[in-house]
């Protein structure tokens, strides 16, 4: 480590006397912590555990204020977390290209959706836009119910004992996106490989937070060539093969199948599943995608697509236990909505508005995606401030969602707050980022929130392991709690 640390400094002092000449920037007025010759603030950096990440900028924040400008050598990254900031920001046409962090998930998410830019980025997303198309959601609406009855009779085998959300929810989230959107079934004989899968995302995550912390291993050649960079391959290795064996098995069923996407559109209504991985291997025959794009697609949707529900299920669930009159608010809404009916139909959950806000409520509070990050590729203006080529800015969702002139009483779990749709700004709310780089899986994320959370609800009554106790939290690529949630399902007579 020290050696490490020895050879960053040397390099840096070599690179800045041949190199360096600072020009003047309008961020170097702004407040931060104090930025030191050279290095900037890489030191503060360095010296913050990757888990306490998101404490430190939230600490930033709470001194500085809604713009602060953090040094890392010669790369100014000024953080926001005002409204009238971010809506410039995420509305920005052509600063769509993120920022250095992101580029260490290269070697996994590739030009995903997630990480491309420019031309390649907007024939992407025109390929993959269509996959989340109202009708196509409907189609998914059998499955993802299907999962769910599959949930709640796991969850009624437990016999009213605690559960461990995270891994059990996480486990329902990774097969749903597997069925829906890649038209694979993940039988119980792959039990060993989702878990591996799982766990390899986690690691992805804290390793990814290991190496900002560390610019020396900013470098790809040089990250490459350590131990943690040996070691962050083999991860990936192990969350792509799985990646693999999905695209490989719906290859196989399409073939044996002769599966077209035209049919199964032509077939709403019917138990025929269309994947969005279809989509992309008829894509590949039309020669608009390759095998590596398809790869690429795949690792960042099954990521994209199953973490951040996960964890945005976990904290709702671990709220509504500390909530019993939440929980029985939405158990009305529901049997007024759905009564005696068996299923939850696309149609009733267009209806369940009180439900609705408690996710909203509960995206506020932990939104699955606490930071965003841009590299600014075409200078532009805040107000009066200049932000240059060449700087990065981070959008700070989370420290947006828990300003108290914007959500009064912030950090109190109100659902109430969005029934009436009153927002104090139009961007004081962004789970789902905004602009021509917002999720394109919201839709179906809230459709799979939103019966998940009503199924279980009308199913059982939600218990805390301990009344009112909230676990650490942690910023990796997505919020994470540190402890496990426990929380009994006791099942409704
Ligand atoms: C509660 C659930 C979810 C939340 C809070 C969430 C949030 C977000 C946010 C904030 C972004 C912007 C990230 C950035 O700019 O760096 C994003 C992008 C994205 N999300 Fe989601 N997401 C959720 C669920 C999903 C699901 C279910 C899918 C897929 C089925 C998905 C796929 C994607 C993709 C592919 C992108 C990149 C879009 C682009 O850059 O064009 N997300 N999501």
């Amino acid at each position: 480590m020290i050696i490490e640390v020895l050879i960053a400094g040397a390099v840096a002092l070599v690179v800045w006397l041949l190199f360096f000449k600072e020009e003047e920037d309008p961020l170097d007025k702004l407040p931060g912590p104090k930025r030191l010759p050279i290095i900037g603030n890489s030191w503060e950096l360095f010296q913050s555990p990757p888990d306490k990440l998101l404490d430190v900028m939230v600490g930033y924040t709470k001194q500085y204020g809604e713009r602060y400008v953090f040094k890392v050598m010669g790369l100014r990254v000024l953080h926001i977390s005002g409204p009238a900031d971010i809506e410039v920001v995420l509305a920005h046409s052509k600063n769509i290209k993120k920022s250095v962090p992101y580029d260490f998930l290269k070697d996994w998410l590739g030009a995903g959706l997630l990480l491309s830019t420019g031309a390649h980025w907007h024939k992407r997303r025109k390929i993959l836009t269509p996959t989340f198309h109202f009708n196509i959601l409907k189609n998914f609406a059998n499955v993802i119910e299907e999962k769910t009855q599959d949930l709640v009779k796991s969850l009624k085998k437990k016999n009213g004992e605690d559960v461990s959300l995270m891994p059990t929810i996480s486990d329902f989230t990774l097969f749903t996106i597997c069925e829906t959107a890649m038209g694979t079934k993940l039988d119980d004989d792959q039990t060993s490989a989702t878990v591996d899968y799982k766990n390899a995302v986690l690691n992805i995550g804290m390793q990814m937070l290991s190496r900002i912390t560390r610019i020396w291993l900013h470098n790809d050649f040089v990250f490459k060539n350590t131990s943690r960079g040996r070691e962050f391959g083999r991860t990936l290795e192990v969350a792509k093969t799985f990646a693999d064996n999905v695209i490989m098995d719906r290859k196989a069923t399409r073939e044996q199948n002769k599966v077209s996407v035209e049919e199964e559109v032509n077939d709403i209504g019917t138990k025929r599943r269309l994947a969005m991985l279809d989509l992309l291997l008829e894509a590949e025959e039309k020669g608009q995608i390759d095998m590596e794009g398809i790869r690429d697609e795949v690792n960042t949707f099954m990521f994209e697509g199953h973490d951040t529900t996960a964890l945005a299920l976990t904290f709702g669930l671990m709220l509504l236990a500390d909530y019993e009159d939440v929980q029985e608010r939405i158990y009305e809404e529901c049997q007024s909505i759905v009564g005696e009916s068996e299923h939850v139909t696309m149609s009733h959950l267009a209806d369940m508005k009180y439900l609705e806000a408690v996710i909203k409520e509960t995206l506020r509070l932990y939104p699955s995606v606490p930071f965003i990050g841009r590299e600014i590729v075409e200078d532009f203006k805040l107000g009066d401030l200049l932000v240059k080529k060449g700087s990065t800015v981070d959008v700070h969702i989370y420290e947006l969602h828990h300003r108290e002139d914007l959500f009064p009483d912030a950090e109190a779990f109100k659902p109430e707050r969005f029934l009436t749709n009153e927002l104090k700004h139009p961007y004081a709310y962004v789970p789902f980022s905004a602009g021509p780089r917002n999720c394109i899986g919201q839709r179906f994320a809230m459709q799979e929130m939103k019966t998940t959370l009503s199924e279980i609800v009308r199913n059982f009554k939600l218990v805390p392991k301990v009344k009112g106790a909230r676990p650490r939290i942690m910023a990796d690529l997505v919020l994470r709690p540190v402890d496990p949630i426990y929380v009994k399902f006791i099942p409704r007579k």
